[in-house]
């Protein structure tokens, strides 16, 4: 059964020559997205896919949710080329920017008008950078990276496939963040300092040296808290 056909409450496509896109995942972080993509107006938004499907007429920030990510495959024949992916958890958010390229959507880059972006960085798809951020020169943001409220990211500074940036978090310049990592709210990653892929950086927590995959830190200066969080 094809559900989109014969679901009564998406909307109907009313802008010409405008591309349409969906979003996936209904969390906070949707809301977020949400509202930078209505200030941006470079695609139509058609509605919300999430994991569990709609209830009835359930909407976020005025859009319908109207299917399950199982569906995606089906967006392609209705018109919508894009996807833009508002979800928090890392590995989901992967998980789904696989299944989008597979179903032959594209995955934009969403960059709020208020964050400042250098020329000469780069920010992968589908990523999306909060309101007042700073992305500084030459710095890499990959693929599905989140770089959250007001968070800056100084110079030549690597940020990997699917990390969280979280709100307020200070990296300094020509840090490496391994993907999959995750930085606390207000965390701060002091110069040249490398930061293992899947490890968790509390909110708070001060990074003088390298810290290594899969691993909590905590604390001024960041210290293990736990280990082998793979
Ligand atoms: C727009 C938005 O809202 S974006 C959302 C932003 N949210 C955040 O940034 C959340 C930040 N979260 C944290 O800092 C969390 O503590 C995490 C994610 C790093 C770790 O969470 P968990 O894995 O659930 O760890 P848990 O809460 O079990 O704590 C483990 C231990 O570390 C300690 N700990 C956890 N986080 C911190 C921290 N930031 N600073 C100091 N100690 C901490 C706990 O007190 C606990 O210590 P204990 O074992 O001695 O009791």
């Amino acid at each position: 059964m094809d559900v989109f056909h014969n679901c009564e409450t998406m909307k109907s496509g009313s802008l010409a020559n405008v591309e349409k896109a969906i979003v996936l995942g209904t969390g906070g972080h949707a809301r977020a997205l949400i509202a930078t993509a209505n200030l941006i107006g470079r695609y139509e938004l058609m509605g919300i896919l999430d994991r569990t499907g709609p209830t009835p007429g359930e909407t976020i920030m005025g859009l319908p949710v109207i299917g399950l990510w199982n569906d995606l495959w089906q967006l392609r024949g209705m018109g919508i080329t894009s996807a833009y992916l508002a979800l928090g958890n890392n590995a989901t958010r992967r998980e789904m920017f696989q299944r989008c390229e597979e179903s032959g959507l594209k995955l934009p880059a969403l960059v709020h008008p208020s964050a400042f972006v250098d020329p000469t960085a780069h920010i992968g798809d589908g990523a999306l950078v909060c309101g007042g951020a700073f992305i500084g020169p030459e710095v890499e943001i990959g693929k599905g990276v989140i770089v959250n409220t007001g968070s800056s990211v100084d110079h030549e500074s690597i940020i990997e496939d699917f990390v969280t940036v979280s709100p307020g978090v200070v990296i300094a310049g020509r840090v490496v963040i391994g993907q999959n990592a995750f930085l606390g709210i207000g965390a701060c990653i002091s110069d040249n300092v490398s930061i293992g892929s899947g490890a968790r950086v509390g909110a708070g927590a001060i990074a003088l040296k390298d810290i290594p995959e899969n691993v909590l830190v905590v604390g001024v200066p960041a210290c293990i808290k736990s280990t082998d969080l793979s």
